[in-house]
C-alpha cells in the first residue's frame, strides 16, 4: 500500500502545487484546508506523514503537532512563511520530524518527505525489533518460560502471513495482548487493529457492530455508522469471544471472510476490504461446533493458526516476573513507590494456583497497592486469595484449627479475612439447598446491583471478566425465553 501524504495547507493553490509534487512518487495524499480538516483527516486517513502549515484560520498548526504523541503517530514536515529560529526550535521540540520554509521548491520538498518517510518505516522497525522478545517481553506479554516462548515463536512465524490465528484459554491469560502481539508483529502494525467483543454486545446489534448500518437501517440508526470490518480495513479485526456469536450472524461471517466483502446493514452494495482476522475464545471450540453452537465451517475457515495460551499456574517463574512489572507498573499508576517483593511474597505466588490468571494477578497487585503504603510488599499484604475448584477442601479444612486457609500448599496464612468453617450458619439443611446456578445469579444480580448497574466494575470485584457476566446474563435471559 503506497504511503499516505496529509497536506494542511489553508491556500488552496499551494495545497494543490505539494500535491503535484508528490504525485511523480506515486504516494497516496489529501489536503486539509483547516486545523478542524486537518484532525478529522487523522483519525479517518490515518497519514503516514503531515506537511503541516503553521498559519491556519482556525489553530496554529503546532497545536496540532502537540496533540500526536501515539506510538503509530504519522511524521510531521512543518512550512511556514514567517520562519524564526525559535518556532522551528518549538517545532522540532514538539516532535516534528523536519521544517521547510516558503517558497518550497519541488525537488527540496519530495527530499523532505522521502526522508520523513524513511524516518517513519525506521521507527517502526526499531519498535518492533525493540519489542520482540527482550528481556522476558514479546510486545506487552511478559513471560520467559518455555511455553510463552513457543507462543512468541508461533506468532513470529505467522507475523508475515495474512492467515486467520485462532487463541484459546483461559479467560484472563491474556488472549486480547496476544491478539495485539499479532498485529504489532505484522506488516500491518501502523494499520488499525480493531477489537469487537462479541459477548459484550447485545445479540440484535452485533451485525451492525460488524458491518455498519445506513441511516435508518433499524430504530435507533439516526445516522451511517461504520462497522468494525471497514475501520479495520488494512489493518487487524480481532473477534474477542467468537463462541459467543449468535448461530445466524456466523454465515454472514464466514462469506465475509472468505470473500473480503460483506454489506452494511440497510444497504446492498458490497464493500470489500483488506482485513487480517484473529479470533479468541476461551470455550472448547470442538465442543461449540459438537452441540451445534458453531458453525463447523467456519471454525476450519479460521482454526489456520492454533495458539493456545497456558494457565498462569503453568508458566513457572512467569507469575513473579509479571508480577514485578504490575508491581512497577500500577504503582506509578496509583502514584505510590515499589522496591521489590520478599521471597516469601514470590513464593506465595508460586505456589498460589490463580484460576483467574493474570487478570486475578492484577486485581490482587492493584489491592495491596491501594490498600498499603510500604513500597516493600510482605506477606501480610496480600489479600485473601479465593479457592479453586481443584483445591483440596480436605488439605485447608482438616487443619488443627478447622480454619479454611488458602490455596497455598504451604498453608501459609495470607489474610485476615481467613474464613472460619467453625462460624458457618449451624443449621443449614437439605432444605436450604439451592442449585448453585441460581445462588450464583442471586448474587452476580446484587454484585451489579450494589455497583449502580456498572457491569466493568461489579466483574473487577467479582474477579471475572466482564464479558463472563455479560455471557451468563445472556444466558439467563435465553432460559427465560424458552
Ligand atoms: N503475559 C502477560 N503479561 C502482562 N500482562 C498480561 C499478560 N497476560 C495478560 N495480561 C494482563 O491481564 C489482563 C487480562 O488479559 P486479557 O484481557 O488479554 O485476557 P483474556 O484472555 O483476553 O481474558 P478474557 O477471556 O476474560 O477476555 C490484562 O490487563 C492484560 O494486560
Amino acid at each position: 500500500m503506497p504511503p499516505k501524504i496529509l497536506i494542511v495547507e489553508d491556500t488552496e493553490s499551494l495545497a494543490l502545487m505539494y500535491q503535484s509534487y508528490l504525485i511523480p512518487t506515486g504516494v497516496n495524499t489529501r489536503i486539509a484546508y483547516t486545523g478542524e480538516q486537518a484532525i478529522a483527516a487523522l483519525e479517518e486517513f490515518q497519514p503516514d506523514l503531515i506537511i503541516l502549515d503553521v498559519m491556519l484560520p482556525d489553530m496554529n498548526g503546532l497545536d496540532i503537532l502537540s496533540s500526536l504523541n501515539g506510538d503509530n503517530s504519522p511524521q510531521v514536515i512543518v512550512l511556514t512563511g514567517h520562519a524564526t529560529k525559535e518556532m522551528a526550535i518549538k517545532a522540532i521540540k514538539l516532535g516534528a520530524s523536519d521544517f521547510l520554509e516558503k517558497p518550497i521548491e519541488a525537488d527540496r520538498f519530495r527530499i523532505t518527505v522521502n526522508n520523513g518517510l524513511k524516518l517513519k518505516d525506521l521507527k517502526q522497525t526499531v519498535k518492533t525489533y525493540k519489542s520482540t522478545y527482550e528481556n522476558g517481553q514479546y510486545f506487552d506479554l511478559i513471560g520467559s518460560s518455555a511455553e510463552m516462548q513457543s507462543v512468541y515463536q508461533i506468532i513470529k512465524s505467522a507475523s508475515a502471513s495474512k492467515a486467520t490465528v485462532f487463541i484459546t484459554g483461559e479467560s484472563g491469560t491474556g488472549k486480547e495482548l496476544c491478539a495485539r502481539a499479532v498485529h504489532l508483529a505484522s506488516p500491518r502494525a501502523n494499520k488499525p487493529f480493531v477489537a469487537l467483543n462479541c459477548a459484550a454486545i447485545p445479540k440484535d446489534l452485533i451485525e451492525s457492530e460488524i458491518f455498519g448500518h445506513l441511516k435508518g437501517a433499524f430504530t435507533g440508526a439516526i445516522a451511517n455508522r461504520e462497522g468494525a470490518a471497514g475501520q479495520a480495513d488494512g489493518g487487524t479485526l480481532f473477534l474477542d469471544e467468537l463462541c459467543e456469536m449468535d448461530i445466524n450472524l456466523q454465515s454472514k461471517l464466514l462469506r465475509f471472510i472468505q470473500t473480503g466483502c460483506y454489506q452494511q446493514v440497510g444497504s446492498e452494495k458490497e464493500v470489500k476490504v483488506d482485513v487480517r482476522f484473529v479470533c479468541a475464545t476461551n470455550r472448547d471450540p470442538l465442543l461449540e461446533v459438537k452441540e451445534g453452537r458453531f458453525r463447523e465451517d467456519l471454525y476450519y475457515r479460521l482454526h489456520v493458526i492454533p495458539v493456545t495460551l497456558p494457565p498462569l499456574n503453568q508458566r513457572g517463574r512467569d507469575v513473579i516476573e509479571i508480577a514485578d512489572a504490575l508491581f512497577k507498573k500500577i504503582s506509578k499508576e496509583e502514584g505510590r513507590s515499589y522496591r521489590g517483593m520478599s521471597d516469601a511474597v514470590k513464593n506465595m505466588f508460586l505456589k498460589y494456583s490463580w484460576p483467574g490468571n493474570v487478570r486475578q494477578l492484577e486485581n490482587t497487585i492493584r489491592n495491596i497497592l491501594v490498600l498499603h503504603n510500604e513500597d516493600y510488599i510482605e506477606t501480610n499484604m496480600i489479600p485473601a486469595l479465593p479457592h479453586s475448584q481443584n483445591q483440596s477442601v480436605e488439605t485447608a479444612a482438616s487443619e488443627p484449627s478447622h480454619r479454611v486457609k488458602t490455596q497455598f500448599e504451604d498453608n501459609t496464612p495470607i489474610s485476615s479475612e481467613i474464613i472460619s468453617i467453625d462460624e458457618k450458619p449451624a443449621e443449614f439443611s437439605q432444605s436450604d439447598i439451592e442449585p448453585l446456578w441460581l445462588v450464583e445469579k442471586r448474587y452476580i444480580e446484587q454484585s451489579i446491583d450494589a455497583c449502580d448497574n456498572n457491569i466493568p466494575k461489579a466483574a473487577a470485584l467479582l474477579d471475572v471478566s466482564p464479558s463472563t457476566l455479560y455471557r451468563k446474563i445472556k444466558s439467563w435471559e435465553e432460559m427465560q425465553v424458552s
